[in-house]
């Protein structure tokens, strides 16, 4: 194989040396229980002191306000069934988005069975909710709203700040979670500042471990836990801590590019992309899927004619990996994202997914462009 390009960054990424030697240091020197009182316990404590302080410096929060779940996943079935477990009586009526991650979907398909009533908010063909749809679904029965940051298969970005202080300005009682998965790291995000109240994040998606994530949860909010045993993670999620994961997270987001309101999103990436994007429309048959002013990490593009995982399959034979949407969804029909945005069929069952990280090159996507437009030359003859 001439050479293997890895583009594939939002289903995962390969983690940083950094963060493998911080799992390596935790399991084979800092292997006792956190809470074990002895010294060494003590020793294992403090790495999760550290990374949870790492994180909440990062993200403007308090300590406190920090737990640690085994991942994305994890975090928004805390936030959204921790609080409808909690609320219940405060009201039934909760408000997503259709084009969630299915951590999100999925869980709102459950609480639909159970008696709550959902809405959904409208969104245009780049996913961008519908905000004027969002305050007329907003009614004195909501609990809680649930609305991703970055969506993983298009890269839209939701204006968060203006929905956080929309529903705040309707009902400061109403709970509002972010599934930051995807933002976490690449955008700009002020939680100290916007009413959000709980904002997922995961380990793997910034060059950090798998199986570790963690749930920003407001001071004050009161959720009911999922798991329930030793109490650990301020009662919210009991089991021993994932220590090497724990170091290994705080690690990878010391890596990360800091923000501010000039500095919107990673500008590395932001370059990569609009690179790509240039040599993408300049190919006839691409039709481009991703909005405008996404995420600096993802683009999705469509062939129609030629099967999402055809091609995909095509590419890998070429050493190039990426995904036909996300990867927790890549085995079912079309897109069910591209589909909720309102896109043909013919889009939806051809749409690919580039995701980018830094060390991804002009030459790499140079040649990404020119074994694609192979195969859409071969493909297209069948
Ligand atoms: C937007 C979004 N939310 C949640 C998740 C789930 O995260 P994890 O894989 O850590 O459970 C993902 C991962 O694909 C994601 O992209």
């Amino acid at each position: 194989m001439e050479r293997e390009i890895y583009l594939d960054n939002a289903a995962t990424t390969k983690a940083l040396p950094e963060v493998t030697a911080a799992v390596v240091d935790a399991l084979e020197n800092t292997y006792a229980n956190p809470s074990s009182l002895h010294r060494f316990g003590l020793k294992s404590e403090k790495i999760l002191n550290n990374s949870r302080k790492i994180i909440t410096d990062y993200l403007g929060v308090k300590t406190k306000e920090i737990i640690f779940t085994s991942g994305g996943t994890e975090s928004n079935n805390l936030a959204i069934r921790g609080i409808t477990n909690s609320y219940k009586n405060r009201g039934k009526h909760l408000i997503t988005s259709p084009i969630e991650h299915s951590s999100v979907a999925e869980l709102f398909n459950v609480l639909a069975t159970e008696g709550w009533q959902i809405d959904t908010v409208n969104v245009d063909h780049g996913g961008h909710v519908d905000l004027d749809h969002l305050r007329s679904l907003i009614t004195d029965k909501t609990l809680l709203v649930s609305i991703m940051q970055v969506n993983n298969e298009l890269g839209t970005i939701q204006p968060i700040k203006e929905i956080a202080e929309l529903i705040e300005s309707i009902n400061p009682l109403i709970f509002f979670h972010v599934d930051g998965v995807q933002a976490f790291g690449k955008i700009y995000s002020n939680l100290s500042q916007w009413p959000v109240d709980l904002y997922s994040i995961s380990g793997h998606k910034i060059h950090g471990p798998k199986g570790i994530g963690a749930l920003y949860v407001k001071e004050g909010t009161n959720l009911k836990p999922l798991i329930y045993g030793g109490g650990q993670e301020s009662k919210l999620r009991s089991g021993t801590e994932n220590v090497p994961g724990i170091a290994g997270l705080g690690e990878a987001v010391k890596k990360l590019t800091r923000f501010s309101k000039e500095i919107t999103a990673d500008r590395y990436l932001a370059q990569q992309k609009e690179y790509l994007l240039e040599s993408l429309q300049q190919i006839e048959e691409v039709v481009i899927n991703s909005p405008t002013a996404g995420a600096p990490h993802i683009i999705n593009f469509s062939i129609p004619g030629i099967k999402g995982e055809t091609m995909l399959h095509a590419l890998e034979r070429q050493g190039i990996y990426i995904s036909t949407g996300s990867a927790c969804s890549s085995k079912k029909k079309g897109s069910r994202i591209i589909n909720a945005c309102g896109l043909s069929q013919a889009r939806s069952e051809s749409a690919l997914r580039v995701s980018l990280n830094k060390n991804i090159t002009d030459s790499d996507l140079d040649y990404f462009i020119k074994t694609l437009k192979k195969q859409i030359d071969f493909l297209k003859l069948f």
